[in-house]
Parts: C-alpha cells; structure tokens; sequence
C-alpha cells in the first residue's frame, strides 16, 4: 500500500499528548506534514517551548510513523504557547497569552526567588515572559534582577517595562517607596495593580509571571481576582506549619476559582557548599505529599542552597548566572511542569474566570 499524508495522519491520530490526552491531530499540533515514497517530514507544534513531555512526544509520534511503515521520520519541533478563551479580549493586558499567579501562604518561603526564576526559566525555553511584582508591601523584583531605574513613557501614556536576563520586568517598587504601600488599603493596592497590568506596554507575551504579596489575605486574594490568570503556582517550605498555610491558601483560590496549578517545595534539602552533602533541614517531601492529598501537582522541589541567595542578592537568579548547575536545572524541572499545567488549564477551561476586572474604559 502506497504511503500518503493520510497514512501519516491515521497514524499520528494514535499519538496521545499525555498532559492533554489528545491526539496531536485533533489537537492541531501536527504541520508542514510531507510524504515523499517512504519518508515522512512533519513539524510537531508544542503548546509551550517549554514542554515537559517533548521527548516523550517524539519517541511516540517516531514509533507510530514506522509503525505505519515510514522508514524516514524527520520531525522538528515547533510552539505556539495558546491561551484560554477570551483571554486576548482581556483589556487590561490584550498581548498576554497568560497570567501565572505566584502565591504562598505564608512570608519568606522564597515565592519571589521562585517567581523570577520561573520566569527566567520559561524565557530560556524561547517563550516571551514578563514579571509583575505585585507584593506590595514587600517587593523583591528590584533586588532580584538588579535593576533600580524609574521606568519610562515613550508615548505619554503607557510606562515601558525594564528587562533583564531576557524578561520584561515592572515593580510596584520601582514606582513607589515600599513604606508608604505599608498603610495604603486594599483598594489602593488593587487600583495600582490595574494600572501596573493596564498602563505598561508589556507587547506580546506567552506568560507574564505576577508575583503576589504573602498570606491569604484581603490583599493576595483582591489582586488574584482582578486579572484573568490561567493559574497560581503555590510555594512552600517543607515544615508542617507552611504545609497547613498553603493548604489555606489552595482553599482560598478554589473559592474565588482561579486554578491552582500546583505546589513547588522551596528549600527542600540544603546542599553542603563544601562537601555537596544533602541534609533534610526542614524535613523533606511534605509539600509533594499534601499535593497528593489535595488531588493537586506537585510541580517540583528547590534545594536550600547559599548560590540561590547569592544569585538573588546579586541581581542574578541562578536561572541566569548558573543554568547549567544543579539549582537552576531544578527550577527548570519545575519551570517546564508549570508550562505543561498551563497549557492542561488553557486547553480544559471553556473561558477563564474574570471577577471584578476593570476594563479600560
Ligand atoms: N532555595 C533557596 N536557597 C537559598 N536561599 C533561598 C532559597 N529560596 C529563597 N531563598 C532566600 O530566602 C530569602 C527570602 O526569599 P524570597 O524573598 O524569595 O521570599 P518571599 O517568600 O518572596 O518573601 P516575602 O514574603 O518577604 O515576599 C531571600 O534571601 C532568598 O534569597
């Protein structure tokens, strides 16, 4: 039997996307598919460049072509990060494909470390990513990348974004002194959230990364509700009392339904700077199981580890000064597994939440 494009195509319907569970041809991920005789040439069109599951992808769309008796497979891998339903009719942010919440349930578990290296992190893959730092009452992001300049307007109308280790950054820190947000109300605080969302070119963007203020409080929960978010990453140490924290925190997104997206274990293990030993210094692998018993991902753990601080202190993340070490390819893990549970939501949600957005008039 002659090999055709339809021979590719029957075949390639077999071919699941495990985080979707799909088939790439209904999922349209399949182009510039060309048979010639008994090869085939195809690009596979991922829904992130930072796809956790590529190499699987590959092994099974290579095994399902000779399967059908192509004896040459030439697959490329291409990726159009997609956004839910709606999402680009959001007026607050219209280039944005996705908002990725970061929240934990308590202060100082490292949710700004993992907020920047996350977004690093998704860059690195090829995605365009910005950060907004909305922890109000402490904002970290200046810190974090370095970058201490006031941003400006080209047009007069909208502020322009910093940039830094390839990602558009703002910070409520760069606008105002940290002190006075200190006695500013919830709704002052949700208005200059708006404004940062609203009033900042941020252009086109696969993800823009906003990192939320500590707690489940008023504050946290106001500003997740006024932005159309695919999902909020939940940050943790391993110590009982932050467990009982971010399970508080989950409670609260679920009831305002912004999806959680999963669980990441900041300081999981301490790694010995001289002897490289692994010691559980606030027991270990708790976070993974309170992600098991809320029914949630467990997106993965970061070790406690004096480089992450030194990169942060140093307006370098890991992600940026060390990708290659042990530490950023933790945070790279977990960036790919975030990726991988945004596009599962894109893909599931018939239309995103959107409670309270302030649209521009
Ligand atoms: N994995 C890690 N290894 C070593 N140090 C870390 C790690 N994660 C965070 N830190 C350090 O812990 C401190 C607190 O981190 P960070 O500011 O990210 O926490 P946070 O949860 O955002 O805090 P806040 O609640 O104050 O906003 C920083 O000095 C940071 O460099």
């Amino acid at each position: 039997m002659a090999l055709d494009n339809q021979t590719a195509l029957d075949a390639l319907r077999k071919v699941q996307d495990p985080e979707l569970r799909r088939d790439l041809v209904t999922l349209g991920m399949v182009k510039d598919l060309r048979v010639e005789g008994d090869a085939v040439s195809l690009t596979v069109e991922l829904t992130t460049p930072a796809c956790p599951l590529r190499e699987t992808i590959g092994k099974d769309v290579e095994a399902a072509l000779r399967g059908a008796g192509f004896t040459r497979v030439a697959l490329r891998f291409g990726a159009n990060v997609r956004s839910a339903p709606g999402t680009s009719q959001s007026q607050l942010t219209p280039g944005v494909k996705n908002i990725v919440l970061v929240g934990a349930g308590k202060g100082g578990v490292g949710k700004s470390t993992v907020a920047i290296n996350l977004a690093i992190g998704l860059a690195r893959s090829g995605a365009k990513v910005g950060i907004l730092d909305a922890d109000i009452y402490g904002p970290s992001v200046p810190i974090l990348t370095g970058l201490d300049r006031k941003p400006e307007s080209k047009d007069g109308a909208r502020l322009e974004p910093l940039e830094a280790h390839g990602i558009k950054v703002m910070s409520i820190g760069f606008l105002i002194d940290p002190d006075q947000a200190l006695i500013w109300r919830g709704p002052m605080v949700t208005s200059a959230l708006v404004q940062l969302l609203r009033d900042v070119n941020w252009g086109e963007l696969d993800y823009l990364v906003l990192d939320l203020p500590p707690g489940t409080g008023d504050v946290p929960l106001t500003l997740a509700q006024n932005v159309r978010a695919a999902g909020v990453v939940l940050v943790s140490t391993p110590q009982d009392l932050a467990l009982a924290d971010v399970i508080r925190a989950k409670l609260m997104f679920d009831k305002v339904n912004i999806p959680v997206l999963g669980i990441v274990e900041n300081m999981s293990s301490f790694i010995c700077p001289h002897c490289r030993q692994e010691t559980q210094v606030f027991s270990h692998g708790g976070a993974r199981a309170a992600a098991e018993k809320m029914g949630i991902r467990f997106l993965g753990e970061i070790p406690l580890d004096l480089a992450v601080r030194e990169g942060g202190d140093a307006g370098v993340p890991i992600v940026a000064g060390q990708p290659e070490g042990p530490q950023a390819q933790a945070f790279l893990a977990m960036a790919r597994n975030v990726a991988g549970a945004v596009s599962t939501q894109v893909m599931k949600a018939p239309r995103l939440p959107v409670i309270g957005a302030q649209p521009r008039a």
